[in-house]
């Protein structure tokens, strides 16, 4: 049976809703992780299909093939990616930065940002991600996916995210000071930044399929696919189901995933491949990578 992945952060659940109801067939045995666990699992041979961390995928290119319909984006503000910092961001130079363990892309990106953007260097301590710890440890901290919002909502960053994106005003990848005048924490959203830098989406994750697989499944990697091009179609038409059953199991407020899941993008089409590719580029350029890396996309230029 096919062994698929599944990020155990919420940001996955609109699609993977979809196959547990049945909406959109798809046999498989899922196996959660949050995505360095998954990166490294699929490396190891573990998993056929799995969203990894586009920076994973463009560490070891010859791993395999991606989905062509589907990954973890946005474009411009992601409300689950954002650095924590007790200081001003421009006074980070020199300091050290604690970074989630959970996460590859953000690493690289937080990277990337720091010495292209703001033009800083500073060091990283890779850290589980427990935000007090972390501030503890240094000045600053990386948080992704549930552990982000989480911290996020805590500390009056998402409620002043959403209040702004309902005024219709777009984020413009400043830090938004919170916390009280003796300890005051800024955060900033990283996919704000980004776009800021780059004027494109950032691609967080994509779904790679492993080459081994490949030679074994053609015919059931093109039915995952379309699964995939499916349940994306169905949570779109079906979004207030998925927000209520997402509401159940997860302790988020409808807000926050009413926003969530309409922040989250699923594209891999022309801007957000041309955005994937200008990550590793820039991600080459700053020593990250050997070199950058096509996307080899399944069903595009395949034998
Ligand atoms: C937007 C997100 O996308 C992700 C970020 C990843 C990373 O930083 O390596 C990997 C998979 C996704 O979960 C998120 O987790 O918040």
């Amino acid at each position: 049976m096919l062994r698929l992945g599944r990020v155990d952060y919420v940001n996955v659940f609109p699609i993977y809703h979809a196959f547990e109801t049945g909406a959109v067939p798809l046999v498989a045995e899922t196996v959660r992780g949050v995505p360095a666990v998954l990166n490294q699992k699929f490396m190891a041979g573990e998993l056929d299909i799995t969203p990894i961390s586009a920076f994973a995928y463009a560490s070891q290119p010859e791993t395999g093939w991606v989905l062509p319909d589907v990954s973890i984006s946005a474009n411009g503000r992601v409300a689950s990616i954002s650095l924590f910092s007790r200081k001003p961001i421009e006074e980070l130079d020199g300091e050290m930065i604690a970074v989630t363990t959970s996460s590859a892309t953000s690493v690289a990106l937080l990277q990337i940002l720091l010495q292209k953007h703001y033009g800083l260097r500073c060091s990283l301590l890779p850290m589980a991600p427990n935000l007090t710890a972390m501030l503890q440890a240094a000045p600053a901290a990386l948080l992704i996916g549930d552990d982000a919002l989480r911290e996020g909502e805590h500390w009056g960053f998402g409620a002043i995210k959403r209040q702004a994106r309902q005024q219709g005003v777009p984020g413009d990848g400043q830090a938004t000071q919170v916390g009280d005048e003796e300890q005051p924490l800024w955060i900033v959203d990283l996919g704000e930044v980004w776009k800021a830098m780059t004027g494109l989406p950032m691609v967080f994750a994509l779904w790679a399929i492993r080459r081994d697989f490949s030679h074994r499944e053609t015919t059931a990697i093109d039915q995952v696919a379309e699964a995939f091009r499916q349940a994306r179609l169905w949570s779109t038409a079906h979004q207030k189901e998925v927000i209520a059953a997402a509401k159940n199991q997860y302790d988020f407020s409808l807000p926050v995933l009413e926003d969530y899941f309409t922040t989250i993008r699923y594209d891999l089409d022309g801007v957000y491949r041309q955005a994937a590719e200008r990550f590793f580029q820039l991600s080459a350029e700053i020593g990250l990578l050997p070199a950058p890396v096509p996307l080899k996309v399944w069903g595009e230029g395949r034998a």
